[in-house]
């Protein structure tokens, strides 16, 4: 039987399995608590590069006990303090001119520097921070301009690969990709305005050139250069991209003495790219068979692929006989063929164990990175020696396969028979004209209305509490009165400031989506499954496994109790459906559009409790919604679709006098304006502060009617903006957006913020609105 038996091409390099990537904040979080108290000043530089080669050791140790070969270059070395793309930046001395007075003579910037770059500090404004393509990891935006000094400017990268040879690994350093790293990169402030980065394509290739001769003579066998551009449709023209592509893997397989080159494609497919890398002159490609369709017609001879079938992004257990069909098919366009994740797992949490309250029937169904490392080990087990070397494995992975699928859970008439019965006009609310009318009459609210978006500060007294709670420390009672108490007073706070519109701040909330997950049917939460979201910050996504139902009320009495405090109007606060799945793990055996009418429905019912119990102004938030386009244009109308119905199926049973806010992050929206248009929420805040209002200007040519807070303060920052500033942005704004159309809010939720910054930022936000009106 031909696919039974070991594949009889020349041995690919990685034999034994190899990964894209492994989670860099630690089992315990230890990345995360050095990096907070060195920001703190509770602790020093040194400790901090302490603990970090402390994890980086530990981690090494892991993937070989787990089963990846030490000797071989199969051990991703991919640690980074803060994110990979500004590695990138310090690593090429791409670092904009207004930091810098924090280089050293040669170039360098030590770890001060570097948080300061990340997060921004006194006049200096960090910067942007965007999303990893479809995912819920941000990286920090590269601002490159025709001034941009390329120079190799730092040596961690290659010091990280000697530490780990002196200690007996060989490692295979991971970076990100030229042309990933320039259409990440946006033209910087000094840019003539039809500048793109990627004109200095060459300019940067010679320090990648510089990069590999530096590996080489530090003994690395292989480099992995990252290129998920390669799997998106961009907004240069598509055959630029593939030419770019050409004429970079050309001149790097060029260079003499180098490592050799595993160019890796996470996060899709590389269709037409493929053949183009493929007669490159590098010696390895890493497929995302996840995502991506199996490539055809195209001659992989001579090189070592990697066949990504272990889902890099999500948490199911592997289905191995489809892994392995998958790997041999690979192997049939003659490359010599090993096994390994699709994408780095630094998008899954550590792993299972510590877990064991998720049961045993679903833990069996599930794969964290310690797991997914052995299922990668078996299957390249499998494919050198045959499916009897793993036998055992693979019927255990059989059988939790068959039992997911029979859950009661993963199938319940009441959810599908309620979905069944959905029509066109749940989807629909009255014209926004006669909304706004209605709601103008209730609110009587003045021009550029004064909001937050919903969090106020997660303060390290709110977490201990609910870390006592839920030790069993605090009684529900008492942990209830101690949120209570903590509303009370984010209420007259805002009273205080004279905000128009108040939120409770949701100090209740763990996290916006763990929050409702933990509420609902079809949902599980981890203890302890944490995953990198940017710098220090970290979310426990929820695993959404099964049919999706809302037993009770989830923030009724939240918000009841904030509005019983207040004769200003108190906004109910949710998070939408297309944000509740693009933040959890989600089942994969449907289409997410299912799963997330499931979930809409949900949100659709505590709508009308929040009304019911008089709650005026509902705000669902779907900060999530542009993360989640497809990276194909080919497939982004159907997306937007089922997205904006789930979005509308949650909100169109609220009455007309009932105001609907929707929220979003991130400020590449130009793109997805039509679909915020298609939500039809009454208010729209939006982030804008970063980027100086820059989406603006689209919005108003798109003719936008409904009305929109445009961010004028940049939470995840820690600086406080000058009441000056936020003026700027208001007049800025009301250049594009009429004052009736216009509210005022800070780019997002104030959990991240501690009060001092809260406080004299919004006492300047509202300055600034009073100098505006
Ligand atoms: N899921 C999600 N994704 C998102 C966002 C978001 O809010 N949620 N926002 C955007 C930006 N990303 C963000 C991601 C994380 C955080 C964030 O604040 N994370 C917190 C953790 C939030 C949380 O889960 N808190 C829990 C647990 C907190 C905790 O660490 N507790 C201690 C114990 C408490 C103590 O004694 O101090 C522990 O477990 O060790 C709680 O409050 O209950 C952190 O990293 O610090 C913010 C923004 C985009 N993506
Ligand atoms: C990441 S979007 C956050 C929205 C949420 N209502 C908050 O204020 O935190
Ligand atoms: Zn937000």
């Amino acid at each position: 039987m031909s696919d039974n038996t070991p594949v009889a091409a020349p041995a690919p390099a990685f034999a034994g399995g190899t990964i894209l990537g492994y989670p860099r904040i630690g089992r315990n979080r230890e990345l995360k608590k050095a990096l907070e108290s060195f920001w703190k000043g509770t602790t020093t530089e040194a400790d901090l590069e302490a603990t970090a080669k402390e994890l980086r050791a530990f981690t090494r140790g892991q993937m070989a006990g787990l089963g990846l070969a030490k000797d071989d270059s199969s051990i991703p070395s991919n640690f980074s303090f803060y994110d990979h793309v500004l590695d990138a930046s310090v690593t090429f001395g791409a670092i904009p001119t207004r930091f810098k007075g924090l280089r050293a003579a040669d170039g360098s910037v030590d770890l001060a520097g570097y948080s300061t770059i990340a997060r921004g500090e006194g006049a200096h404004a960090p910067l942007e921070m965007t999303k990893w393509f479809d995912s819920n990891y941000h990286y920090l935006v590269p601002e490159i301009g025709p001034e941009t000094v390329f120079a190799l400017s730092s040596t961690r990268w290659v010091d990280e690969f000697v530490e780990a040879k002196d200690a007996g690994y060989l490692t295979r350093p991971v970076i990100t990709g030229p042309l990933t790293y320039l259409h990440l990169a946006k033209p910087s402030d000094d840019a003539p305005h039809d500048f793109a980065p990627i004109e200095r394509l060459d300019d940067l290739v010679a320090v990648y050139v510089e990069l590999l001769g530096a590996f080489k003579a530090a003994g690395a066998e292989w480099v992995q250069i990252d290129e998920p551009v390669l799997v998106a449709d961009i907004d240069a023209p598509h055959a630029d991209l593939l030419s770019q592509a050409e004429h970079v893997y050309a001149a790097l397989a060029a260079v003499e003495a180098r490592p050799q080159i595993l160019l890796a494609a996470p996060m899709g497919g590389l269709e037409d790219a493929l053949p183009v890398i493929a007669a490159s002159g590098v010696e390895g490609v890493a497929l995302d068979l996840v995502r991506g369709t199996l490539p055809t017609d195209v001659d992989l001879a001579g090189l070592t692929v990697v066949a990504g079938v272990v889902d890099g992004h999500n948490i199911w257990r592997t289905d191995l006989d489809k892994a392995l069909v998958k790997a041999r098919a690979v192997a049939e366009l003659g490359g010599a063929v090993t096994v390994g994740t699709s994408t780095s797992l630094f998008h899954v949490p550590h792993t299972l164990k510590g877990e064991e309250h998720l049961g045993a029937e679903l833990l069996s169904w599930l794969a964290f990175a310690d797991e997914k490392v052995a299922e990668v080990v078996t299957l390249a087990t499998a494919l050198r020696e045959g499916d009897d070397a793993v036998a055992d494995s693979l019927a255990e992975a059989r059988a939790a396969l068959a039992d997911r699928a029979a859950h009661p859970g993963t199938n319940r008439a009441d959810v599908r028979d309620r979905l069944a019965a959905v029509t066109p006009e749940d989807r629909d609310r009255t014209s926004y004209a006669v909304r706004a009318a209605a709601q103008e009459e209730r609110f009587h609210l003045p021009e550029l209305a004064t909001t937050t978006i919903g969090s106020f500060p997660q303060t390290p007294e709110i977490r201990k509490a609910r870390a006592a709670w839920a030790k069993g420390d605090l009684t529900d009672a008492d942990y209830e009165q101690a949120m209570k108490d903590e509303i009370a007073s984010v209420v007259e706070l805002q009273e205080d400031l004279g905000l128009d519109v108040l939120v409770h701040g949701e100090a209740e909330r763990n996290d916006m989506v763990q929050y409702f997950a933990e509420l609902l049917d079809g949902f599980s939460v981890t203890k302890n499954g944490w995953v990198q979201s940017y710098g220090s910050r970290c979310t426990r996504p929820s695993i959404l496994w099964g049919d999706v139902a809302r037993p009770q009320p989830m923030t009724v009495r939240w918000a009841t109790y904030a509005q019983s405090l207040s004769t200003k109007p108190v906004k109910g606060m949710l998070t939408g459906p297309v944000t509740i799945l693009a933040w959890s793990f989600v089942r994969d055996d449907q289409p997410l559009a299912v799963t997330a009418d499931q979930v809409g429905l949900a949100l659709r019912d505590e709508v009308t409790d929040l009304e019911a119990a008089g709650i005026g102004i509902i705000q669902v938030d779907e900060p999530a919604l542009r993360e989640l386009l497809p990276l194909r244009r080919r497939d982004q109308a159907a997306y937007l679709e089922w997205s904006v119905g789930s979005f509308r199926l949650s909100t169109a049973g609220a009455k007309d006098d009932t105001q609907v806010h929707t929220h979003l992050c991130y400020s590449e929206f130009g793109e997805i304006i039509d679909a915020i248009d298609g939500l039809d929420a009454d208010v729209t805040s939006i982030e804008a502060a970063r980027s100086r209002m820059e989406v603006l200007p689209a919005i108003r040519s798109h003719g936008y009617e409904r009305q929109i807070g445009p961010g004028v303060w940049d939470i995840h920052s820690p600086r406080i903006p000058s009441t000056q500033e936020m003026t700027e942005l208001l007049t800025l704004a009301k250049e594009s957006i009429s004052g009736r159309q216009l509210w005022v809010n800070p780019d997002c939720g104030l959990k991240t913020r501690g009060y001092r910054e809260t406080v004299a930022s919004l006492e300047n936000l509202v300055a600034a609105t009073k100098a505006v009106r």
